[in-house]
């Protein structure tokens, strides 16, 4: 018997390590590295980590290399060497732009070149699942594992990881009730909840409707500030409604509140895209600088869920392509498309055209 977690399971608690500013230790074959969160070091773990000397460095993301000018010799990372009188501070205005403006990064900052950079890859792909800030402290390691099982730490094998985190996870009906709501008194909330423990999923059904039949259904993805506190900012909260309404008057419809929050970079670093659009930031140019891509969403959990309901066709409720297409490639097809257009108003109209110029959305 053998009680030792498996690597999704790992993979679960690495994320809660990384949250709580715990190092972990990444291997691949005979190479091992400590891993730090940059949002979350504190100054003890920074001053341990430089303790165990070697060349450590911070990865970031080429979208946050490109801001900060440095080279990112590795394609889609680049990997920045600790200066000699590196602190937090440092550290800090590297992952993060808030200051970006007011206080422009003393560089210039070097960047490795030549060595592999899977476990640095693999960092800032942890970074982002725990919705962090995608910048990562890496320091090597000589004796990784003996390292790891001394000071009880998180050990994560980059080449069994790697599959974890590039395929979505299968989601799994935990429950579902009866829910009556204003648009419909035929309501039901199923619950969904996928096997790596991510983010719980929900889909509201409206009626029964025919399974045999295109359903009317929408993907909405979290926003707490539209959906929930009325934010003028977006136009989430008038389409969630404005969805729900039109599945009410039919009397079916199947709604899937996907907790995929700020395109799927979480709600602290939405806020963090805020303040940079507060600073004359677009909300495109906001995820670059924070080292994100413009989107970061799975759209396939949404086919996942729809297929496990019993739908295989939609009429879906959308102004992005983006979400058609890989409804279709993963096996839904869109027999129509009902535009969403509500809620347009001074506060989110240049967000409204930066969506339609930048991100493909359609009139
Ligand atoms: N990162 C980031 N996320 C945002 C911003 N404004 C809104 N969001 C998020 O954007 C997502 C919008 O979701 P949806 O309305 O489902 O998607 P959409 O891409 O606009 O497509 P349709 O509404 O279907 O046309 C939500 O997760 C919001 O939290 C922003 O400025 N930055
Ligand atoms: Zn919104």
């Amino acid at each position: 018997m053998s009680l030792y977690p498996n690597i999704a399971e790992l993979l679960a608690r690495a994320r809660a390590d990384l949250r709580m500013g715990v190092p972990l230790v990444l291997i691949s074959g005979d190479r091992g590295v400590l891993a730090l969160a940059a949002e979350t070091l504190g100054p003890d773990r920074l001053a341990d980590l430089l303790a165990l000397g070697g060349e450590s460095c911070i990865a970031i993301t080429a979208r946050r290399a490109e801001t900060l000018k440095a080279r990112p010799y590795d394609g889609d990372l680049a990997r920045i060497l600790l200066p000699d009188d590196v602190d937090l501070p440092w550290v800090r205005a590297l992952a993060d732009p808030a200051d970006d403006l007011n206080s422009p990064m003393k560089g210039p900052l070097i960047s490795q070149r030549g060595g592999p950079a899977d476990l640095h890859r693999l960092a800032i792909s942890l970074m982002k699942s725990a919705r962090l800030l995608p910048a990562a402290l890496l320091q090597p390691l000589p004796h990784p594992q003996q390292f790891a099982a001394l000071n009880g730490l998180t050990l994560i094998d980059e080449t069994r990881a790697a599959p974890f985190l590039t395929q979505r996870s299968p989601m799994h009906p935990v429950v579902n009730a009866h829910l009556p709501i204003e648009v419909s008194s035929q309501g039901r909330l199923h619950v969904f909840r996928p096997e790596d423990g991510g983010e719980e999923h929900y889909a509201i059904e409206i009626g029964r409707p025919d399974r045999a039949k295109p359903v009317l259904a929408r993907l909405h993805s979290a926003c707490f500030t539209g959906d929930l506190m009325g934010s003028l900012k977006c136009d989430c909260g008038p389409q969630l409604r404005a969805a729900l309404a039109q599945m009410g008057a039919a009397g079916a419809g199947v709604l899937l509140y996907l907790n995929q929050e700020g395109r799927g970079i979480g709600l602290a670093n939405k806020m963090r895209a805020y303040s940079l659009q507060d600073q004359g930031f677009d909300t495109v140019e906001a995820n670059h600088r924070l080292g994100f891509e413009d989107d970061e969403r799975d759209f396939r959990i949404g086919a996942d869920i729809l297929k496990s309901l019993g739908f295989l066709s939609v009429r879906l409720l959308t102004n992005n392509p983006a979400k058609i297409t890989m409804m279709e490639k993963t096996g839904i097809t869109v027999a129509a498309r009902v535009p969403l257009h509500v809620g347009e108003g001074e506060h989110n109209r240049a967000y409204l055209a930066t969506k339609r110029q930048k991100s493909g959305h359609l009139e």
